[in-house]
């Protein structure tokens, strides 16, 4: 590691590649991206030459090897993250991987026994958790807020995406709304009920002509009763707030609840009165000239302050969202999986070596 820098190797040259390098332009240059690699040469020089990017590579290996590189973010589509993160891992560098970390839990499982081996950075970018809305909100359910969390209702509904060859319509590149957004769903809802499994999990799903889940009605149900309940679709926009009901009381997340930017809380106190409390959290101003694929894409800025503050500590793993809440996670997608019928082709390959 070079002095006070995080210098960070860029796997991949697509959409969410350049909101993340569009993300680091806005930090104060202590956290810098170094390298770029992309499956082709040209693509890799162009993204480096947007970004000012000193070194490109026409190969991932090429990147993995790069002895000024800290950590490396993978960006590719989630079908390539198992063996690109163990491909980094293997030359000696900590990763910082997309969502949905791997294809299922067997992946994930391998590549934490052999970051935790080689004692190297591995973390999930679930953006979310380091977004300062999601660290308040955690710290008033925490301190009871409202109450015994009882119930959590959530919608990720995005419209669709008239390309059958779009990535997130076709199963061969990972597609299916389960992985692409179900994941924000599930992780929301173990960050909400504080990491606990649930004992019951149900989906009802609908196909798209390729096999990928275009719908997905999902339950959950948590130890002592509690009910998460999600509406996922790839076909039809909605509104994508989410509301945490306890107790005493509810809090609205403002949409989109994944990258929100406040909530309402509405308590009952005591004596019974109801009350409403504001939490703004505004995003840094977008800087003019630049611009984000993703809705509130300039927060991508406290995942990546994160990570430099980890990194610079010698910590090699978040404790905002663990790897074992990672493991956790995929296994519910597993499981959820299960019961809709959605076999990938990672679930037949065998592990790598
Ligand atoms: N955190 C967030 O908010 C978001 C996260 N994501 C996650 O990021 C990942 C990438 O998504 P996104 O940037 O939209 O994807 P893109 O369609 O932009 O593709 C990303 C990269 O994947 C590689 N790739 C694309 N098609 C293929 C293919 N057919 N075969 C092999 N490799 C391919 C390419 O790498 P190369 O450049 O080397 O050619 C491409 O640049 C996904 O896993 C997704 O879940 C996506 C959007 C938002
Ligand atoms: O992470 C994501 O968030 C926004 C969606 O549009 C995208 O498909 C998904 O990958």
């Amino acid at each position: 590691m070079s002095s006070n820098i995080t210098r960070f190797g860029i796997l991949g040259s697509g959409k969410i590649a350049t909101d993340f390098c569009t993300a680091l332009s806005y930090l104060a240059g202590d956290v810098k991206a170094v390298a770029v690699a992309a499956r082709a040469l040209d693509s890799a020089k162009d993204f480096a030459s947007k970004f000012d990017i000193p070194r490109a590579y026409g190969s991932y290996e090429e990147l993995t090897k790069d002895p000024e590189v800290d950590v490396i973010y993978i960006s590719v589509l989630h079908p390539w993250h198992y063996n690109t993160a163990l491909m980094c891992l293997q030359n000696g560098k900590g990763i910082l991987c997309e969502k949905p970390l791997t294809m299922n839990a067997k992946q994930l499982e391998h590549l934490i026994s052999v970051a935790r081996e080689r004692k190297l950075f591995f973390m999930e970018a679930m953006w979310t958790r380091y977004f300062p809305y999601s660290m308040r909100l955690r710290e008033l359910i925490k301190e009871g807020i409202i109450g015994d969390v009882k119930l959590f209702q959530v919608n990720f509904c995005l419209p669709p995406i008239d390309d059958a060859t779009h990535r997130v319509n076709d199963p061969k590149l990972g597609g299916g709304a389960l992985l692409d957004i179900g994941i924000y769903t599930i992780a929301f809802s173990q960050m909400v009920f504080e990491g606990r499994v649930p004992v019951k999990t149900n989906v009802q799903s609908q196909m798209n002509s390729l096999g990928a889940d275009v719908f997905d009605h999902i339950v959950l149900e948590y130890d002592q009763g509690e009910k998460s309940i999600h509406t996922l679709s790839m076909v039809s926009p909605s509104e994508n707030h989410a509301i945490i009901s306890g107790t005493r009381g509810y809090i609205k997340v403002d949409a989109p609840f994944n990258c929100s930017t406040g909530f309402t809380a509405h308590v009952i106190t005591e004596d019974g009165t109801n009350t409403t409390q504001r939490y703004d959290y505004p995003l840094p101003p977008v800087i003019p000239g630049t611009s984000f694929y993703f809705p509130n894409g300039v927060g991508m800025v406290h995942e990546a302050r994160y990570v430099h503050k980890l990194i610079q500590s010698g910590k090699i793993e978040s404790d905002q969202e663990t790897l074992e809440e990672s493991l956790d996670i995929m296994k519910i997608l597993d499981e959820l999986r299960r019961q809709m019928g959605l076999v990938y082709e990672a679930d037949s390959q065998p592990l790598l070596h």
